[in-house]
């Protein structure tokens, strides 16, 4: 065979391992491939996890997360950047500057504490997160608990959504969703039927519904959505439009999760791959 191949849009995570393999670095690059880019990794921190919760952290010297990224971004190239896990002050500090430098969209998904509740960020990085990380986003994707974190903005209504929208625009990113995926069942002007997230960039305003999925098995949501928003910008997609498809892709993600271990599962990232998932 000859001719010239396609080349796909290029993605990079910068993020954490997580060795049970539903979230981190590799519930991203099996996003990224399940939606057809090319996924690459800058790798953080490594954790000792499963279904469970997490036995062990490790963060990478900043050298390494340095020289990885260097190795990526200056020979292969990026279209998109996403970030998940980066444990410390110097970490969030280090990525922040290599984006900076960087000419593509960047999804920053802050990452604070794993769903068992594990701490996957210092407390003494919050302020770098806040002040260093959010201002160079194009899309921040926080949950409740980090907004809570990171603005003191407690939401327990979708009401209170905007408020919290606008107090984390207010460090910068030019976009941010918020993820209600959180909210009390009870919660909320439409019931507690439904996983409401809401986007927006300070005027344009978007709120996505899906149906709330009675699964316990959703280890690696936030980080399969924000990875899902950095592949459709990769391939030239709107914020809004890249939100979308990436909401439609977890929530059948989710439906799709499966059990594993003694505790909770991961989302399948493959659904789309199987009988009926519409591949
Ligand atoms: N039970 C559910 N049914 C449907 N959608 C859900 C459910 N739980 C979360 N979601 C959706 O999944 C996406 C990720 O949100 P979530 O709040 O779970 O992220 P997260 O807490 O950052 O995830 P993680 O625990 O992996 O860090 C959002 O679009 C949210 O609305
Ligand atoms: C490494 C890693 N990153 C992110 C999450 C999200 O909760 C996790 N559990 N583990």
């Amino acid at each position: 065979m000859s001719g010239v191949r396609a080349v796909p849009p290029r993605v990079l995570t910068v993020a954490g391992s997580d060795s049970g393999g539903g979230a981190g670095i590799q519930a991203d690059l099996k996003t990224m491939l399940a939606l057809g880019v090319h996924g690459m990794s800058v790798i953080t921190a490594v954790t000792a996890q499963n279904s469970l919760g997490v036995q062990g952290a490790w963060e990478l010297p900043v050298e390494a997360v340095r020289a990885q990224y260097r190795s990526v971004v200056d020979d292969i190239g990026v279209q998109a950047v996403k970030t998940g896990m980066l444990a410390s002050a110097e970490l969030v500090e280090a990525v922040a500057e290599l984006i900076m430098d960087t000419d593509a969209p960047v999804v920053v998904d802050p990452v604070g504490v794993s769903k068992h509740g594990d701490s996957l960020l210092a407390e003494s990085a919050l302020d770098s997160v806040r002040t260093k990380l959010l201002p160079v986003a194009t899309v921040a994707t926080p949950n409740l608990d980090e907004v809570a974190q990171l603005t003191g903005v407690h939401v327990d209504s979708e009401s209170q959504m905007r408020r919290a929208a606008a107090a984390v625009l207010s460090y910068g990113p030019r976009w941010v969703l918020i993820k209600g995926g959180h909210l009390p069942a009870d919660a909320g002007r439409v019931g507690g039927d439904q996983a409401v997230d809401l986007l927006t960039d300070g005027s344009d305003e978007h709120w996505l519904r899906a149906p709330r999925l009675d699964s316990r098995h959703t280890h690696g949501t936030g980080c399969t959505l924000a990875s899902a928003i950095a592949s459709g910008l990769a391939k030239g997609q709107t914020v809004p439009e890249a939100v979308a498809t990436a909401k439609e892709y977890v929530t059948g993600a989710i439906a799709a999760g499966f059990p594993l271990g003694g505790g909770i599962g991961p989302v399948d990232h493959g659904w789309r791959f199987r009988p009926g998932g519409g591949a």
